[in-house]
C-alpha cells in the first residue's frame, strides 16, 4: 500500500455549508504535497476532512487503505502526525509534556512514558533546534517556539503520514528552513506529507507536487513546477504574475539522504 490519502470527490463544510467541492487529490508514502491558497479558500477545513475531524459533506476519503471514519483514534495516532497551526495554549504543561503527548498512542495506558520516550522526544527537539525549551512552559515561549514544539510533537508519533497546517508561519528565516529541511527528511524516510503554506517559495523548494485550493475548489494539482506558474499564481492570489515572476526560487530544496539520519526523528 503505497497510497497514505486518497480524497474522491469531496465536498467539505461546515453545519451543511459547503466550502468547496468535487475534491480529488492522492498522496503517496514518500511524497510531498503542498497545498496553496487564499485566506479562507478552504486548507484547514481540508486537512480537517481529510484526518476525519470533520465530516465530509460528500465524497470519500481513504487514510492509508482504509475510510478515515473506520480508524479507531488511537490506531489513526499511531499513523498519523497532525500539526496544527500554532495556538497559544491554556493549560501550563512543559514543552517535554507536550512533544511527549505525541508518544500517547503509543504508550500502555496508565504507563508513564519509558526512558526511550523522553530521549526521543529530546532528540524531536534538538532537531528543530529548540533542545533549549524542554523545560519551559508551553503558554509562557513566543509563537515560533510552540509552533517548532508542535512540529516536535508531530515527530515523536512517529507517523507514516504528517499533515501540518502552516507550519512555517511565524518562524524566523533560519526556523523556516530548518523546518523546510526536515520536510525534505521525512519524505526521504518515506513519510508521506501534506502541508499547506502561504509561501509559494516554500512550496516550490520542497514539494514533489503542489494543489491550488481557489475558495471552493482545487483549481490544480500535479508537478510543482507546472502547476504553481506565476499566471496560476498570480489569478489564484487575485495578484499581477510580474509581480511574482521574480520572486520564485528555481532551484528545488533537494537534501543528499545520509544513512545517519535514516533513525533520526
Ligand atoms: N468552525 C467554522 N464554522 C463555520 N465556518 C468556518 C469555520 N471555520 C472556518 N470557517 C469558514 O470556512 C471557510 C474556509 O476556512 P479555512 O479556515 O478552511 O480557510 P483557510 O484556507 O485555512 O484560511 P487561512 O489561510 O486564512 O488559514 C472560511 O470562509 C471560514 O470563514
Amino acid at each position: 500500500m503505497s497510497v497514505a490519502i486518497e480524497a474522491c470527490d469531496l465536498a467539505i463544510g461546515y453545519h451543511g455549508r459547503r466550502v468547496g467541492t468535487d475534491i480529488s487529490l492522492g498522496i503517496d508514502k514518500g511524497e510531498v504535497l503542498c497545498l496553496l491558497g487564499p485566506n479562507g479558500s478552504g486548507k484547514t477545513t481540508l486537512f480537517k476532512t481529510l484526518l476525519g475531524l470533520l465530516p465530509p459533506l460528500a465524497g470519500t476519503v481513504r487514510v492509508l487503505g482504509e475510510p478515515v471514519a473506520g480508524w479507531s483514534r488511537a490506531a489513526f495516532a499511531r499513523k498519523v502526525g497532525y500539526v496544527p497551526q500554532a495556538h497559544a495554549g491554556i493549560f501550563p504543561f512543559t514543552v517535554e509534556d507536550i512533544v511527549l503527548m505525541g508518544r500517547a498512542a503509543r504508550i500502555e495506558r496508565f504507563a508513564t512514558p519509558s526512558r526511550h520516550d523522553r530521549q526521543l522526544a529530546a532528540d524531536c527537539l534538538a532537531a528543530l533546534g529548540v533542545a533549549h525549551l524542554r523545560q519551559r512552559t508551553y503558554t509562557e515561549i513566543s509563537g515560533g517556539e510552540r509552533q517548532l514544539a508542535l512540529i516536535a510533537r508531530a515527530l515523536a508519533q512517529e507517523p507514516a503520514l504528517l499533515v501540518m497546517d502552516e507550519p512555517t508561519a511565524s518562524l524566523d528565516f533560519g526556523n523556516q528552513v530548518r523546518v523546510l529541511e526536515h520536510v525534505c527528511r521525512l519524505r526521504e524516510r518515506g513519510i508521506a506529507v501534506l502541508m499547506s503554506t502561504h509561501q509559494p517559495e516554500h512550496a516550490l523548494r520542497v514539494a514533489d507536487r503542489i494543489a491550488l485550493l481557489a475558495p471552493g475548489r482545487l483549481v490544480g494539482i500535479g508537478e510543482s513546477s507546472e502547476v504553481a506558474t506565476p499566471a496560476a499564481l498570480a489569478a489564484l492570489y487575485g495578484v499581477d504574475a510580474t509581480a511574482i515572476a521574480g520572486s520564485l526560487p528555481s532551484i528545488p530544496l533537494r537534501l543528499p539522504r545520509r544513512p545517519a539520519e535514516e533513525n533520526a526523528p
